[in-house]
């Protein structure tokens, strides 16, 4: 089953579950995981059953990492704040390049998440 991770930073967090919402009969096809608040509220806010991972500061994306590395994850939307630094940057850069070094579609803005839907669904 196609497995999809959903990551947002706070300021982005609206955007991403408009998107989710947007998508949500698509998503419904797909294994979702998230990190821990972004899960919440998309489980709260979208019809959607997500796997929930830790928090971002706590390990959330080092997690949704180790399954890229595994190479169990077919797409990650990650909407980042590209405006305000983030106390687990390391945590975050790790998870961007693991997602290279695994050649993992990886999406960090709303244009780029709307054409990585668009091709999980080819
Ligand atoms: O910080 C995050 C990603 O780096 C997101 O974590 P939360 O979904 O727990 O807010």
């Amino acid at each position: 089953m196609t497995r999809v991770a959903l990551i947002a930073h706070d300021e982005k967090k609206a955007d991403l579950i408009e998107f989710a919402q947007a998508h949500e009969q698509q998503l419904q096809e797909y294994d979702l995981l998230a990190t821990g608040t972004t899960g919440q509220r998309l489980m709260d806010e979208t019809d959607l059953e997500v796997e929930r991972k830790q928090s971002g500061p706590l390990g959330g994306d080092l997690m949704i990492g180790g399954e890229v590395a595994e190479d169990i994850i077919d797409g990650i939307v990650f909407l980042r704040d590209p405006l305000r630094a983030q106390p687990h940057e390391p945590d975050i850069s790790a998870l961007l390049r693991i997602c290279d070094v695994h050649d993992t579609a990886l999406a960090t803005n709303l244009a780029s998440a709307e054409f990585l839907i668009e091709g999980l669904a080819d």
